[in-house]
């Protein structure tokens, strides 16, 4: 049975329009102007118990409003979801008790304090048992690596220490559910993989169930075999990793190093983009199908030293996934047939679909 479900889950949000000079802020005192902002639009999806999801998209998509709806701090404008089998925005005590929003952005520690201040405060909010609490703190810390930090004020700590700090207030009362918004924004590489290290170990201890936020696709490489992908409101994919790498990934970079000069750029451009000619060396960015053509080619007629065949970093699959995705007309959905140009405004009521 899924832990999490979203059914159709809708967010529009209702912005004042502010106007332009002093006359405008007058004539706005007594009439306002609101525009509609459908940040999510029918979203539906399941998770299973002790899955780890990435949900991508790229900025303003609906990210961290479906996150906000999921933990209960919004309510949604239609749809429903259920967490743990509980409605999450009535908020009650047996649902708090089991989910944890760890939000990159936004601090949950006393800032003053030293975060075991903190740990402590949430020790007695969640009234967990003192053997439990010295034991989950103790793994958690040992985790991280972060032994010596606890009783230093939180607003002394790099950025990667407090991170591990929100993290592990976060995990203390050992939720079932952990949704996690950009978790490792702004980390340096040694922070990020310290992150990912500790998600990867206390999901394989505890089996805790994970939906991820992050446009690091490290992260997503490191923690993620299914991917839940939204853009402009709406869900455009949800497969495993590998089917969204093998569907946009249809270039590959070969890199040959021959024995003498370089052959002649216009013989290289018949099999690719050049992307690098430099003495021996040779970079080519060539169509999947077409690479084992291009080898022999290049093999046959020259002597080459080293060969290396390697597939675009992950980050630029995904932004490719993001820009074909493009809104589909309702016509699209009773046709499947013609398929209509990108709408210019993102958050039309056009449904979203991949090329
Ligand atoms: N409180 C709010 N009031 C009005 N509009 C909002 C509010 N919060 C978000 N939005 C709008 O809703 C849309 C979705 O925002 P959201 O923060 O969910 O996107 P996101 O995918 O998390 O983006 P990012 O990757 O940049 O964090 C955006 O157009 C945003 O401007």
């Amino acid at each position: 049975m899924p832990i999490i479900e979203a059914r159709r889950l809708t967010k529009t949000y209702r912005v004042a329009q502010k106007r332009e000079g002093l006359r405008g802020a007058l004539r706005g005192l007594w009439r306002r102007e609101y525009r509609e902002v459908h940040a999510v639009e029918e979203v539906s999806f399941t998770i299973e118990p002790g899955e780890m999801v990435a949900f991508l998209g790229p900025n303003g998509a609906g990210k961290t409003t479906t996150l906000k709806m999921l933990s209960g701090l919004i309510h949604p404008t239609s749809g429903d979801a259920s967490v743990l089998g509980y409605r999450p925005w009535l908020r009650e005590d047996g649902f708090r008790r089991r989910i944890s929003l760890v939000m990159g952005q936004k601090n949950q520690l006393w800032w003053d304090l030293p975060a075991a201040d903190s740990f402590a405060l949430h020790r007695e909010i969640y009234g967990i048992p003192h053997n439990q609490y010295r034991r989950t703190l103790g793994e958690l810390v040992e985790l991280l690596g972060v032994g010596g930090l606890t009783r230093q004020a939180v607003r002394e700590l790099s950025l990667g220490e407090r991170m591990k700090m929100e993290l592990i207030a976060a995990l203390l009362h050992q939720p079932d559910v952990l949704l996690l918004d950009e978790p490792t924004i702004g980390l340096d590489v040694v922070a990020q993989v310290a992150i990912q290290q500790c998600l990867r170990d206390y999901h394989a201890r505890r089996k805790v169930t994970v939906l991820l936020t992050s446009h690091y696709m490290r992260d997503v490489e490191a923690l993620c075999r299914r991917v839940l992908v939204i853009n402009h409101g709406r869900i455009v994919a949800d497969d495993p990793l590998e089917r969204i790498v093998a569907r946009f990934d249809n270039e590959k970079t070969v890199r040959l190093r021959f024995a003498e000069t370089a052959p002649p750029r216009d013989h290289l451009e018949r099999h690719g983009d050049v992307l690098k000619r430099e003495g021996p060396e040779v970079e080519l960015k060539v169509e999947r199908d077409r690479v084992a053509a291009t080898l022999a080619d290049l093999l046959d007629r020259y002597v080459v030293l080293d060969v290396g065949v390697t597939d675009p970093p992950l980050e630029a699959i995904i932004a490719r996934m993001f820009r074909e995705s493009r809104p589909r007309t309702h016509a699209d959905d009773t046709t499947n047939a013609v398929q209509s140009p990108p709408s210019s405004g993102a958050r039309d009521h056009a449904a979203v679909q991949l090329a």
